[in-house]
């Protein structure tokens, strides 16, 4: 249990470092935060289940993830919820889902670069045995 402890204590300082690096990406900022429905007044209308890079953040301090896999999970609810928000062919809107599929694009691409598979397969065990 102990080394089960370590390794989730590997994956959350792992996680941190990814999540940084995407909140730090001006291309991002958009999705750094809980949306303002003092800006966005129909957001939660639309969207049921917001999510975002600083929430992201409190969840791994929470321990809420146990795998790279139940992050990836967030991270695509993100950019989910900016496809479904903006779904019109104006510019803006096209601006804003392509920026959200650059958020999943770099946010895979961080983890598949830094995580070796088997690091993630103990991760899994771990998640499937709780
Ligand atoms: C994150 C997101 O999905 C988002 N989408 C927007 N879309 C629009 O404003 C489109 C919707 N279609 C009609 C033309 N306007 S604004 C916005 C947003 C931007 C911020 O600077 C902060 C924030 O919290 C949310």
């Amino acid at each position: 249990i102990c080394q089960e402890e370590n390794t989730l204590r590997e994956l959350r300082i792992f996680l941190r470092d990814i999540c940084a690096k995407l909140a730090r990406n001006k291309q991002f900022f958009m999705f750094t935060k809980p949306v303002d429905v003092e800006e966005v007044p129909d957001y939660l209308d639309i969207i049921k289940e917001p999510m975002d890079l600083e929430t992201l953040m409190s969840k791994i301090d929470k321990h809420s993830y146990i795998c790279a896999r139940d992050f990836l999970d967030d991270i695509d609810l993100i950019v989910r919820n900016a496809l479904e928000y903006n779904p019109d062919k104006s510019a803006e809107d096209k601006h804003i889902r392509h920026r959200a599929c650059s958020l999943r694009d770099k946010a895979y691409a961080f983890i598949k670069a830094e995580m070796d598979s088997d690091f993630e397969d103990t991760c899994r065990d771990i998640r499937d045995k709780r």
